[in-house]
């Protein structure tokens, strides 16, 4: 698991090695350096450009910069500096100063971009967690007129502690796009959500021996978390003490979603689905899934709205299921039928992809793509509800909880019946953890469930039969048994 902290959990957590003067500058400024060598190591060998270019801006991000120079100078590799603000890090540029480097103001530069374009490797020390609000002048300006000249002139950017004018906000755009970011205690929100995460480029942690407390403000729950855990079956089980799941999806017009999420909840291995949708769709799922169970009864978690168009019947049969206080996923049609008033109810999960989060708030999807997480947590606020925003990256939102994600997932995803296929797993997953609940047991919130749920849909696609090239839907619900039967060999 990927955990993402706060700059203020991070300061705070750095404040005591501080205080007991523990050289945290110079560990960040030596591991930044000896990875900047080693990639000019790389590009000498490739016969391409490896001039270093340390950008350094007025803070401590800045004195790490400088601090690294000192020691690329002291390795023989001749670094240059561009300060970028008036009152750099005294000790760092004394010391890079003392080892010979070359230093350049940003004030005696005429074009920044042609400055900078000459040189192959370029450490991006401007701003690390210290910045606060948006990028104002004379940062703003440069990082606009790098991040160009980066693209240009395809220079290798080595991040310190994240690409500046990245760190807390994933909503934030304007940075260098690194090739690689060395980040120190702990990630930020940034570097692990979208579309920030984007811009990082590979990512390692050195924690310097930084200790973090508390919860973290981001995780990413990945292959380790599934196995760990997915409830499995027990010697005394029996299928109510399984999970037992219900689901109304698939209409006249879209019967395909009904069966997909069926068949998909099935596959994650609850102890029964109960079909519970129009009885045209279920004279389809009968004959190709027998164990599936069309009367009425006890559920301990619903799928609702796949394939469907919302409407009277779906809105009601949302407001009956929400009224068993179970667990409640609204998908596609039913996203219609949410309201804000709704209280005294089981937890509603609402499963938008980016589009159908635009429609749900009211504004636009662009809006939505340049910064998912702001508008699921506005989402998730307005209807209390758990928020599943699909798209590129899933982010998971929950009030009073860490945001959710999952590891990159393959773009073969996104294929109509894919997110069928997601609402079904995590109904079932989401109903054999309400089972653990009801026996008592201790189980996680409901976003980390609902990240269980995303990477087993995910880890599904490797069990495809055309993997890793493009997948079908009904693959996809195929490949959610043999991923979730993989993660329980021994
Ligand atoms: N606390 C420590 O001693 C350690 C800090 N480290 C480094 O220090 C960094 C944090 O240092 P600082 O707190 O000095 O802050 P930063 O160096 O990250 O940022 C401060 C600089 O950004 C400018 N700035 C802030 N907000 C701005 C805005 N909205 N628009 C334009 N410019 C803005 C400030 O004028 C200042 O020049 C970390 O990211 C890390 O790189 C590492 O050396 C490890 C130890
Ligand atoms: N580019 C992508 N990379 C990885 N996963 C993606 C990508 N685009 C979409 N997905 C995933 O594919 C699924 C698509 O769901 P959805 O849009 O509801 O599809 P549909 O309604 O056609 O079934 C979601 O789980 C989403 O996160
Ligand atoms: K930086």
């Amino acid at each position: 698991m990927r955990t993402a902290y706060t700059s203020e959990a991070i300061r705070t957590a750095e404040a005591p090695l501080l205080a007991d003067g523990v050289p945290l500058m110079r560990r960040a400024a030596r591991a930044i350096a000896e990875r900047a060598a080693a990639v000019v190591s790389e590009r000498r060998a490739a016969g391409v450009n490896a001039e270093v270019l340390v950008l350094v801006g007025g803070g401590n991000n800045g004195g790490d910069g400088l601090w690294a120079a000192y020691e690329l100078a002291d390795f023989g590799l001749a670094p240059r500096v561009l300060l970028a603000h008036e009152h750099p890090h005294a000790e760092g540029l004394a010391a890079a100063r003392g080892a010979g480097v070359k230093i350049d103001q940003l004030a005696d530069v005429d074009d920044v971009a042609a400055y900078a374009g000459r040189f192959g490797i370029w450490l991006d020390a401007l701003a690390g967690i210290g910045l606060s609000g948006p990028l104002s002048e004379p940062l703003a300006g440069l990082i606009d007129a790098l991040a160009a000249e980066r693209e240009r002139a395809e220079t290798f950017v080595l991040a310190v502690d994240c690409p500046s004018g990245l760190s807390d906000d994933p909503g934030a755009s304007l940075a260098i796009r690194a090739d690689e970011t060395i980040t120190f205690a702990a990630l930020t929100p940034a570097l692990l959500l979208p579309p920030a995460c984007r811009l990082i480029g590979r990512v390692r942690v050195e924690n310097l021996g930084i200790e973090l407390v508390g919860a973290p403000a981001a995780i990413e729950l990945g292959a380790v978390e599934l196995r760990a855990s997915f409830p499995r079956a027990r010697h005394l089980d029996h299928k109510y003490t399984r999970g037992v799941v219900g689901i109304d999806a698939g209409s006249e017009t879209y019967p395909g979603a009904g069966l997909l999420a069926t068949r998909a909840a099935l596959a994650a291995g609850p102890g029964m689905v109960r079909f519970l949708g129009e009885e045209g769709v279920a004279r389809l799922i009968i004959p190709a899934m027998p164990e599936v169970v069309t009367a009425p009864g006890r559920i301990q978690a619903a799928l609702i709205g796949s394939g469907t168009e919302g409407g009277p019947r779906i809105a009601a049969a949302l407001a009956d299921f929400l009224a068993r206080d179970i667990p409640v996923v609204a998908d596609a049609g039913a996203l219609t039928c949410v309201s804000e008033a709704a209280r005294d109810r089981g937890a509603l999960i609402l499963t938008p992809h980016l589009g159908e989060l635009a429609t749900l708030l009211g504004c636009e999807r662009a809006d939505v793509e340049a910064d998912p997480v702001r508008y699921a947590r506005q989402a998730a606020e307005r209807f209390d509800a758990v928020v599943v925003a699909k798209g590129p990256e899933t982010v998971i939102v929950e009030a009073s909880e860490p945001i959710v994600t999952i590891p990159p997932a393959s773009p073969y995803l996104a294929t109509a019946g894919s997110g069928d296929v997601l609402a079904g797993v995590l109904a079932a997953t989401l109903a054999q953890f309400a089972a653990r609940a009801e026996a008592g047991e201790t189980v996680p919130a409901l976003s980390y469930q609902a990240g269980i749920a995303a990477q087993l849909h995910a880890s599904a696609v490797a069990h495809c039969p055309s993997a890793p090239g493009p997948i079908r839907a009904l693959d996809l619900a195929a490949g959610i048994a043999l991923a979730l039967g993989a993660t329980m060999e021994p």
